[in-house]
C-alpha cells in the first residue's frame, strides 16, 4: 500500500542531501574531534562548516553562542534551568512567565521549578490560539528572571508575536527564551531582526536527523550549563560531539532557508487545498486563521468524530496524521490546545493535525481530499453523538 505521510510536525522525513553529507562521519572519518591525531583533526573542518550554516540560517552574529545539543528538549531544559539555577537560586529573582500551550518540554520544566519553590505565570491564549504580547507585559515583576514563548505551535501551527513580546522583554530587562522548533523552515527566523537571547530547534524538524538540536545565546547574556564533564561547545555543554548529526543540521538548515520560498508557496498551497476541501464537509471547523499560521499545518476539529478513531481509520488506508503533538498520543484526554481556545469540550476531542511538507505531493493530497468524505462520514455513521450536521460550526465567542 503506497503510505502518505502527513505528521511533520511530529518528525520529518532525512533530505537525501543531508543524508549524504553524513554518510563518511560514519564510516569513513569517524574519529573524535577532541583527539589531537588525524582522525580527530580531520572531522574540524565539516564541523566548521556547519557551525557556519547554523549561524548564517539565523542570522547569528559571530559574538553569539550556539550549542549543539541533543534535541529541543534538551534546549528548552537548559535556558530554564540556567535562568533557575543563575537568577533565581543565586539571585533575587523568583518568576518565571511561559504560555499554557508550550510543549511540555517548556511546561512539564517550568511546573518542576514550581516544585522547587519558583512562582510560573502561564499565559492564555485567545480564541485564535495566540498569546498576546499585552499579556506578557503585565504578567512581567520586577522578580521576573525569564520568559519563554514559542515562535509557533506544534498543533495549531499558530505563529506567535515574538518580534514584540522580545521587545518587551528586553525593554523590562527580562531574558527571553523562544522555543522555534516549528519556525525553522516555515517562516524567517532572523535573530538581528527579533531579539531574543536565547533560541532552541531540532533538527529532525526541518529534515535533518534526529538526536540533534541546537541553543543559540546571545552575546552577554547567562548561560549556566545543563550537562558538566568536559570542554565540548567551549564548556556549555558537555558530550563528544555528535559530528554526523552536527553535519546534516548544518546542512539541513542550510536547505530549510534555500527552500522558504517553496515552503511559504507551494506547500501553503496544498496545505489550502487540503484545508478548503475539509471546510467544504459539514461540521468541521479548523484553528486560528491561515495568515497567522505556518503554511504546513492544519488543526481541525470534525464534531462527531473522535480524533482518535480518525487517525486510526486513515492510517489503515496509509495516511499518517496525528491528533495534536506525538508526545501527548498516547493520551486519550481532550486537546489542550483545542479546549485553551475556548472550543466545547465535544470539539476538544475531536482534534485531528495535518502537517505537510516540502516533500509532499499534490497527488497525496488530491488521494487524501478524495478519501476524508468516506472516512468522516462512516465514523459519523457509527457515532452515538452525531446525528446530523448540525449549525455550521461556529469558533467560540471571544470571552
Ligand atoms: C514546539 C516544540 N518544541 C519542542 C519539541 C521537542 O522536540 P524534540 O526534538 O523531541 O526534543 C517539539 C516536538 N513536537 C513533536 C513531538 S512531541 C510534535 O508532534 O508536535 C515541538 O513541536
Amino acid at each position: 500500500m503506497e503510505r502518505i505521510y502527513l505528521d511533520n510536525n511530529a518528525t520529518t522525513i532525512v533530505d537525501p542531501k543531508v543524508f549524504q553529507v553524513m554518510e563518511p562521519y560514519f564510516v569513513q572519518m569517524y574519529g573524535n574531534p577532541n583527539s589531537l591525531h588525524s582522525f580527530g583533526s580531520e572531522v574540524k573542518p565539516a564541523l566548521a562548516q556547519a557551525m557556519e550554516q547554523l549561524y548564517a540560517g539565523i542570522n547569528a552574529s559571530d559574538e553569539d553562542d550556539i550549542i549543539v545539543n541533543s534535541c529541543a528538549t534538551e534546549g528548552n531544559n537548559t535556558v530554564i534551568m540556567s535562568a533557575y539555577y543563575d537568577l533565581i537560586r543565586n539571585g533575587d529573582k523568583n518568576h518565571i512567565i511561559t504560555s499554557s500551550v508550550e510543549h511540555p518540554a517548556v511546561g512539564e520544566t517550568c511546573r518542576f521549578l514550581e516544585s522547587l519553590g519558583v512562582e510560573v505565570t502561564y499565559l492564555p491564549v485567545n480564541q485564535e490560539g495566540i498569546v498576546s504580547v499585552e499579556d506578557v507585559k503585565a504578567a512581567i515583576t520586577p522578580r521576573t528572571a525569564l520568559a519563554s514563548i514559542m515562535w509557533a505551535n506544534n498543533e495549531t501551527g499558530m505563529i506567535f508575536p515574538i518580534k514584540e513580546i522580545a521587545y518587551a522583554c528586553r525593554n523590562r530587562g527580562v531574558l527571553f527564551h523562544t522555543d522555534a522548533v516549528q519556525a525553522i523552515g516555515k517562516l524567517q527566523v532572523n535573530v538581528q531582526d527579533v531579539p531574543v537571547d536565547y533560541l532552541t530547534f531540532s533538527a529532525h524538524k526541518f529534515h535533518g536527523p534526529k538526536g540533534v538540536g541546537g541553543l543559540y545565546i546571545r552575546e552577554g547574556v547567562p548561560m549556566v550549563p545543563l550537562l558538566h564533564g568536559g570542554e565540548h561547545m567551549g564548556g556549555l555543554r558537555s558530550g563528544t560531539v555528535n559530528v554526523a548529526g552536527m553535519v546534516g543540521m548544518g546542512m539541513a538548515m542550510e536547505l530549510a532557508v534555500e527552500n522558504l520560498g517553496y515552503e511559504i508557496r507551494e506547500v501553503r498551497r496544498l496545505r489550502d487545498k487540503l484545508e478548503d476541501a475539509l471546510l467544504a464537509l459539514p461540521d468541521i471547523i479548523v484553528v486560528g486563521s491561515r495568515s497567522q499560521r505556518t503554511p504546513n499545518t492544519i488543526l481541525a476539529s470534525i464534531r462527531g468524530v473522535e480524533g482518535e478513531a480518525l487517525i486510526w481509520d486513515l492510517n489503515r488506508h496509509g495516511i499518517a496524521v496525528s491528533t495534536g503533538s506525538a508526545c501527548a498520543s498516547e493520551s486519550l484526554e481532550a486537546n489542550p490546545i483545542i479546549s485553551a481556545i475556548g472550543a466545547d469540550k465535544d470539539l476538544a476531542h475531536t482534534g485531528v493535525r495535518f502537517s505537510l511538507s516540502r516533500f509532499t505531493t499534490e497527488q497525496e493530497i488530491d488521494k487524501v481530499i478524495a478519501l476524508l468524505p468516506k472516512v468522516i462520514g462512516r465514523l459519523r455513521d457509527i457515532s452515538s453523538t452525531y446525528a446530523t450536521p448540525g449549525p455550521a460550526c461556529q469558533m467560540p465567542e471571544p470571552q
